[in-house]
């Protein structure tokens, strides 16, 4: 089977990279900038139609929540239009997508975990990207899997976890807003998560679905728990406070609830993300080998 991701420095692409080596019969290649620029559609269909890949991963978005409240016309030109025209690429050479979507498409205040049938009704410029992408996804290949994540952290690009041990290196105290709570989720899950899916999909299974890390958390815990895996395996490590959102400045509202139910998935395809805290654990000591030079 030839996978196909948009992207090629992206968290979930290089997790995808990493994870597909070992398995048998798959054939992953990525393929992003310049060749595949999701703001110009021509690059995006010839490069997809060229590949002809068995499926499509659809991984490469706008992802800077706060710079797209500034720029809402290039996130939307990314997240929607180039959203829509990875899928419609695949439809023409008749391979499904799995497109990559976001717990920022809810309001958030509902405390409970969020289901897949859920009002969307998103606060922030991203969110609302993500939410139109969304739609549109599934307007030009029906053969779509929607997949929605949260929380993202990898040993790869940016994210909250390397920000936070980067950040323990030169301060001793971190404020970190604790009144926002979701699902942090290893990319590394993610991507045999979404593997799994690429490899039993069938009809009957097209549509929206959530996959998370198990447990929840908010990010002031969450960065706890960064510091005290890294403090065990000699690598830095801050006293963490906690703030309120309405304290902490940001362009972006965060929703304040984002949990999502990933019982469907678990259902349908059997894919069952790890703990938050194991997979933290994992990233964590691979984040110290390679970029702390220490733990490991
Ligand atoms: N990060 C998170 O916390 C979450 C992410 N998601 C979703 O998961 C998906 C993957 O996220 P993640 O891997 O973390 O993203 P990253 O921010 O790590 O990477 C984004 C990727 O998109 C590519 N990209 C951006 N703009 C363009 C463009 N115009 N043309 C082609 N490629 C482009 C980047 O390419 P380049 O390397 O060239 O910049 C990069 O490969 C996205 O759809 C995101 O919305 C969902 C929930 C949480
Ligand atoms: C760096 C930092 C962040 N924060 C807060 C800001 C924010 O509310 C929260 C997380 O910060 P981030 O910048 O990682 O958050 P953010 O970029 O909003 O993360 C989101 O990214 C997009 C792509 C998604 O799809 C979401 O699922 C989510 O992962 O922590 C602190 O309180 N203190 C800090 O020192
Ligand atoms: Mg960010």
């Amino acid at each position: 089977m030839k996978i196909l991701v948009t992207g090629t420095a992206g968290q979930v692409v290089r997790s995808l990279a990493e994870r597909a080596v070992d398995l048998p019969g798959v054939q992953l290649s990525a393929i992003g900038r310049p060749q595949l620029d999701l703001s110009d559609r021509k690059s995006v269909i010839a490069s997809i139609v060229s590949a002809k890949p068995d499926v499509v991963v659809s991984a490469a978005a706008y992802t800077a929540v706060d710079r797209a409240e500034d720029e809402p016309e290039r996130a939307f030109a990314v997240n929607v239009a180039g959203a829509s025209a990875v899928a419609e690429a695949a439809e023409l050479i008749g391979a499904p997508v799995i497109h990559l979507s976001t717990d920022y498409v809810f309001a958030g205040d509902d405390p409970k975990p969020y289901r897949e049938q859920a009002e969307t009704g998103p606060k922030t410029v991203y969110g609302m990207t993500k939410c139109e992408g969304e739609r549109a996804v599934a307007q030009s290949n029906p053969r779509h899997v929607i997949l929605r994540t949260s929380w993202v952290y990898s040993p790869f690009g940016k994210n909250f976890v390397r920000t936070m041990l980067t950040l323990a290196r030169d301060r001793n105290a971190i404020p970190v807003v604790s009144d926002q709570w979701g699902n942090p989720t290893s990319a590394l899950d993610l991507a045999d998560g979404i593997l799994q899916i690429a490899s039993n999909l069938g009809a009957g299974q097209f549509g929206i679905y959530h996959l998370a890390g198990a447990g929840d958390t908010n990010w002031a815990d969450f960065a706890r728990h960064v510091f005290a895996v890294s403090r065990t395996h000699g690598g830095p490590f801050a006293d963490v406070t906690d703030v309120a959102t309405s304290e902490y400045p940001a362009k972006a509202r965060r929703p304040a609830f984002s949990r999502l139910c990933s019982e469907k998935a678990s259902v349908v395809f059997g894919v069952q993300p790890r703990h938050w805290q194991t997979s933290t654990e994992t990233v964590v000591r691979r984040l110290l080998a390679q970029d702390f030079h220490n733990g490991g």
